[in-house]
């Protein structure tokens, strides 16, 4: 990989930096590469590739270095926990030599790669179970995970169509559409705001996730807890689809999940609003949905109840996780 070999690039963020680390890091922030899954598996490729290059003339150099990094793709997008998940597990490394320091990341991160593949298959498998013939779905934003599963259900035999928000305002909602279109599954593209006059056609709701708290409690795309209280309204089933590295470990600690507010130019045209010194735009990005509205969550290693989160925290990814901040 050709941009390996420039080191020394220069960065907004902390100045001198990786041309790797650099690129992926812009490219998470300017959502060229987006969703929670994606950006994960970009930032362990990013410190992998970093490491695998990395001169360091002591073990305190090249761990000082390999933190700037992870901190520089870590802080891109405050919202997406799978993000700091997957760059502490890819980070992680021994204090002994920094050729065996260097062999171990690259071998983590590795590992996170694969699993994150498998896990998406997983989920596939898990949640086309969920979906029923001549259902009718709906989703929300651009989900990976949701997309497996409404793929294997497809793959399967079942005759199934989707209803897919727009997802305003950077509507990731036609990419959702256009992937749905080019594997030959029926799709319907609705405004957000049409979610409640559509609902009474809709068997299922499945989204993705960001993060999950140790409550239960989803963060997903802004407008997926108006969807939960509407399909709660309706008695239709909410399904979250998300791999076990979506949930936060820093939540049983109490920490909050950040919600990222993004430009409000991608709201309104800075032009119009110009002269309109009475207006405030807001943009959240991503939501709170409360465990109450979330029928399960589909993980690869099985479906649970929001309530069971804690488990998954503890038992799979958890204090581990914890113990390297
Ligand atoms: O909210 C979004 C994407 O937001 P954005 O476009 O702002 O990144 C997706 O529902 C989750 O990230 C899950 O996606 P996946 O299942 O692909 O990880």
């Amino acid at each position: 990989m050709d941009d390996r070999l420039s080191i020394n690039f220069w960065s907004p963020y902390t100045g001198y930096m990786h041309r790797r680390i650099f690129d992926t890091a812009e490219k998470i922030q300017t959502m060229e590469i987006r969703g929670a899954g994606r950006i994960a598996v970009a930032a362990a490729s990013a410190i992998r590739d970093y490491a695998a290059e990395l001169q360091a003339d002591s073990m305190e150099e090249f761990s000082r270095k390999i933190q700037e990094a992870a901190d520089v793709l870590i802080n891109t997008r405050p919202t997406a926990v799978s993000l700091p998940n997957a760059v502490r597990i890819a980070s992680s490394h021994s204090s002994g030599s920094v050729e065996e320091s260097r062999a171990e990341i690259i071998e983590n991160a590795e590992n996170f790669i694969k699993q994150a593949q498998e896990a998406l298959g997983r989920i596939g498998e898990i949640g086309a179970r969920r979906i029923r013939d001549s259902d009718v779905v709906l989703t929300h934003c651009n989900s990976h995970a949701a997309l497996a599963a409404i793929k294997k259900a497809f793959d399967q035999g079942k005759n199934i169509s989707v209803i897919a928000t727009e997802s305003r305002p950077r509507k990731q909602g036609l990419l959702t559409i256009k992937e749905l279109n080019d594997y030959g599954i029926p799709a319907t593209l609705i405004v957000d705001s049409a979610v409640r006059s559509v609902i009474k056609d809709v068997d299922i709701v499945i989204v993705g996730a960001d993060a999950i708290a140790v409550n239960g409690t989803l963060v997903n795309k802004i407008g997926t807890s108006q969807i939960a209280l509407m399909a709660h309204e309706a008695r239709v089933n909410f399904l979250v689809a998300a791999e076990t590295y979506k949930f936060s470990p820093d939540t049983i600690l109490g920490q909050l999940i950040d919600i990222e507010e993004r430009s409000k130019d991608e709201v309104i045209d800075p032009g119009v609003l110009k002269d309109m010194e009475n207006v405030t735009v807001k943009n959240p990005a991503f939501d709170f949905t409360p465990a109450e509205y979330i029928d399960l969550i589909i993980t690869e290693i099985g479906a649970i109840p929001p309530g069971m989160a804690y488990t998954i925290i503890k038992e799979h990814l958890g204090w581990k996780l914890a113990d390297l901040r």
